[in-house]
């Protein structure tokens, strides 16, 4: 089997000498502007090489095998990673005017029927941390359509077709290919189930196309590839035994590179769908400030609790109503926060909401243009801060210079390091590596860690200068 794209007559399933002249190759869609640059930050571009790379899942077999249930399975089951799905039917070449007067007797089955060099583009790209624009195949017009979607990389990439393992370029880019392997008759049961109810054909056209495209195709093409898959599933999104332990692998193998298992004292709070939704609408750079303060006191409210959650304390004992004990657990008395002036004061309100009349001190740092001009400008700290709990405030922990010269102040006013947590919203890995390796005792609570830094040393994807962004000073 060749990589090869068959000549356009097999295509037509026929040779009478049809040329692919009308299909709209990806060079021509950047001709005719169709498709917008790649954009030029991304992570990797500016060198920051410690990120990981993204785990990038092939899904292949035959139509209708299940393919979308598995990949929807997986999808939900690692909510708190991001994942991106790409459909290999987003390839398809736009068929020409001569074509598509014969779409019947077009070989959507094919290998030759997809743009895999553009394919292979956008893997290349996705999976060295850039964001890609993904074409937009319509199925009613068989063309390619703008906008085009715009895709950016993720920690898991799930490919996802019936020829994604055919390709040895492709198959390359993968971490784990998964087969999904279903009998025929239950994939032709489907197939003209799903074409008479939603692609309105009659049974007849279903069985035709079938006989002489899908199921040569799957024979010719498809199933040879199937003994490149690392994992053959049998009955697709039904084998949930199967589905669990290809997420635990996946899980396994993205935890080698997780930050907190380097340092056991990096906290990040366990994502859910609204944790993953409000941080969508504070990085979106249209929202109104209105917007993004309401979502930020959410996800920061949510830090705080987390934060205080990781204080020690004492077994208590209380009589409820009742007359039974409760056994339970008493608060932390000496504590104190400690904002870093000025986006860490956003975070006071929340803070004062969990612990009433907590003492809250600030420190302002002067952070210059680059990754090493900070200067400590002032500071108001408690007087007796070195017997407290120190929740150190700032939504935002880029280089880690800020911190680092927050942390040496806190020190040397006494604070023990142990007794310092210190609260973000959003941390890009180079700033977790600094302080964490420059003080091992203290403790970082995150709700996301970020893909890098970039040129200018502004968090990315992050959501642009915080403190602009809360107090409404964007436009000045
Ligand atoms: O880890 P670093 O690279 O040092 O960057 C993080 C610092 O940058 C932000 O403050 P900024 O200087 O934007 O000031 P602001 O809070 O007054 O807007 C943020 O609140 C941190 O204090
Ligand atoms: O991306 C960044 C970096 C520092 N401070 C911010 O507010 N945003």
């Amino acid at each position: 089997m060749g990589s090869n794209p068959k000549p356009a007559e097999d295509l037509m399933g026929r040779s009478n000498g049809v040329h692919f002249s009308g299909l709209v190759s990806r060079d021509e869609l950047d001709k005719n502007g169709h498709r917008e640059e790649l954009p030029t930050t991304s992570a990797l571009e500016n060198g920051h090489k410690e990120l990981r790379e993204p785990f990038v899942i092939g899904v292949g077999g035959g139509a209708s095998s299940g393919k979308t249930t598995v990949c929807n399975m997986i999808i939900e089951q690692l909510r708190d990673q991001r994942v991106v799905l790409v459909n290999q039917e987003s390839f398809y070449y736009g068929l020409s005017d001569e074509e598509l007067t014969r779409v019947n007797e077009y070989n959507f089955d094919h290998p030759g029927a997809f743009d895999t060099e553009y394919l292979l583009t956008c893997m290349e790209n996705l999976k060295h941390g850039k964001s890609v624009d993904m074409p937009n195949y319509d199925f009613k017009t068989y063309k390619n359509v703008l906008p085009p979607r715009k895709v950016n990389p993720s920690d898991v990439i799930i490919l996802e077709g019936i020829l994604v393992f055919h390709d040895p370029r492709v198959r390359d880019l993968m971490s784990m290919k998964i087969f999904v392997d279903t009998d025929a008759d239950v994939r032709l049961a489907r197939r003209i189930k799903r074409d008479t109810a939603e692609k309105d054909r009659d049974i007849k056209t279903v069985l035709d196309q079938y006989s002489k495209f899908v199921k040569p195709a799957f024979e010719d093409f498809i199933l040879p590839t199937k003994k490149y898959a690392d994992i053959i599933i049998p009955r697709g999104g039904d084998n949930h035994v199967a589905i669990d332990l290809i997420v635990q692998h996946i899980r396994t193998k993205l935890g080698q590179h997780d930050l907190c298992k380097i340092y056991p004292n990096l906290y990040v709070i366990q994502s859910t769908f609204q944790i993953r939704g409000m941080h969508t609408i504070i990085r979106d750079a249209k929202t109104t400030t209105h917007d993004f303060i309401f979502y930020a006191d959410r996800l920061i409210r949510l830090v705080v609790e987390h934060g205080l959650g990781i204080l020690p304390f004492k077994e208590k004992q209380v009589i409820t109503p009742t007359g039974a004990v409760y056994t339970g657990v008493d608060f932390s008395k000496r504590l104190c926060g400690i904002s870093v002036i000025r986006s860490g004061e956003s975070m006071e309100n929340a803070l004062r909401a969990c612990c009433k009349g907590i003492k809250i001190g600030k420190i302002l740092i002067h952070r210059s243009e680059g990754d090493n001009g900070q200067q400590l400008i002032y500071h108001n700290l408690p007087k007796d801060i070195s017997n407290r709990h120190v929740l150190l405030l700032d939504p935002i922990l880029g280089t880690g210079n800020t911190a680092v010269q927050a942390i040496n102040l806190l020190l040397k006013k006494g604070v023990q390091e142990s007794n310092i947590i210190f609260l973000n919203l959003i941390s890009a890995p180079q700033g977790v590596h600094v302080v964490c390796k420059k003080f091992p005792r203290i403790k970082i609570v995150t709700s996301e860690i970020e893909l890098g830094l970039n040129d200018e040393y502004r968090v990315i994807p992050g959501m642009g200068e915080f403190g602009d962004r809360y107090f409404g000073t964007d436009d000045c």
